[in-house]
């Protein structure tokens, strides 16, 4: 367990130092870096990792801040721990970090993985929905739609005891963390400038996702040049929690393509 003070907010975070290209993970909306566990407990034991819960998020201070500050923070972090470049890799709100960070800060992205995702998620009215429906009923009330939207109808059946787990980390999200992230996805639009990205991109999509739909991803890869695009057959918007060995197979044909 580490934390250190990135532009004023103390961000909670972990470093595995090792041999090669450094996999950077950014997490979705609502969701902390445990969410990846499934995943690294598949990686090569001596492959650098860097894994931060955005400002607001699992155990970093909430923040005031956009998408570019949520990059800023991840620049940050990475600048403490000593990365130059990292294939980043994150998930619906974490992918769009990703791309923003490619965008502003192209030195430090060797490559990225954009799982769950797009230039622009929903539009400004659903968002302004998303907000007034938190400021009404909070996490608790919104959880159950929340959960739908993560988990496959399979998953939700046969993992009830992972479900309320899952809905605690959901509910102990702060509301002002979580509305920032909301008001962030509410405001980027990165559409006009994906096509900018100039690294190794591979998209993945979940044929269950609700959230983040096959054909938003799809979309995605075609924006972005060079572009491919992967489907999780039978996963909702977190394929890293329903299909660890999947992910964790994508992460590591794409470093081995950088590397
Ligand atoms: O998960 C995200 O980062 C944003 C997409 C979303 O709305 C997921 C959810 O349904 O909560």
């Amino acid at each position: 367990m580490s934390f250190a003070r990135i532009d004023g907010t103390v961000i909670h975070y972990r470093h595995r130092e090792g041999v090669g290209l450094p996999v950077v993970f950014l997490n979705s909306l609502g969701t902390d870096f445990r969410i990846w566990e499934g995943v690294i407990d598949r990686l090569p034991a001596e492959l650098p990792l860097l894994l931060m819960d955005k400002p607001g998020h699992g155990l970093s201070q909430a923040a005031a801040t956009t998408m570019e500050g949520y990059a800023r923070c991840a620049a940050g972090l990475m600048a403490l721990c000593g990365i130059e470049r990292a294939l980043i890799c994150g998930v619906s709100i974490g992918g769009m970090i990703a791309q923003s960070l490619a965008l502003s800060r192209p030195d430090l992205v060797a490559g990225l993985i954009l799982s769950n995702t797009a230039a622009r998620l929903g539009d400004t009215q659903s968002w302004q929905d998303r907000l007034d429906t938190l400021d009404r009923i909070g996490l608790a009330g919104m959880a159950n739609a929340v959960l739908e939207r993560w988990f496959s109808d399979r998953f939700r059946t046969e993992h009830p005891v992972d479900l309320e787990g899952y809905r605690a980390m959901l509910t102990r999200t702060p509301a002002d963390g979580y509305a920032t992230a909301c008001a962030a996805i509410r405001d980027t639009d990165l559409r006009d400038r994906v096509g900018e990205i100039d690294v190794p991109t591979l998209c993945l999509a979940g044929t269950e996702d609700l959230a983040s739909p096959p054909d938003v991803v799809h979309g995605l890869a075609d924006a972005i040049p060079g572009a491919t695009c992967r489907d999780i057959e039978g996963v909702g918007h977190l394929p890293m929690i329903e299909a660890p060995a999947a992910v964790a197979a994508a992460i590591l044909d794409h470093h081995a393509r950088l590397s």
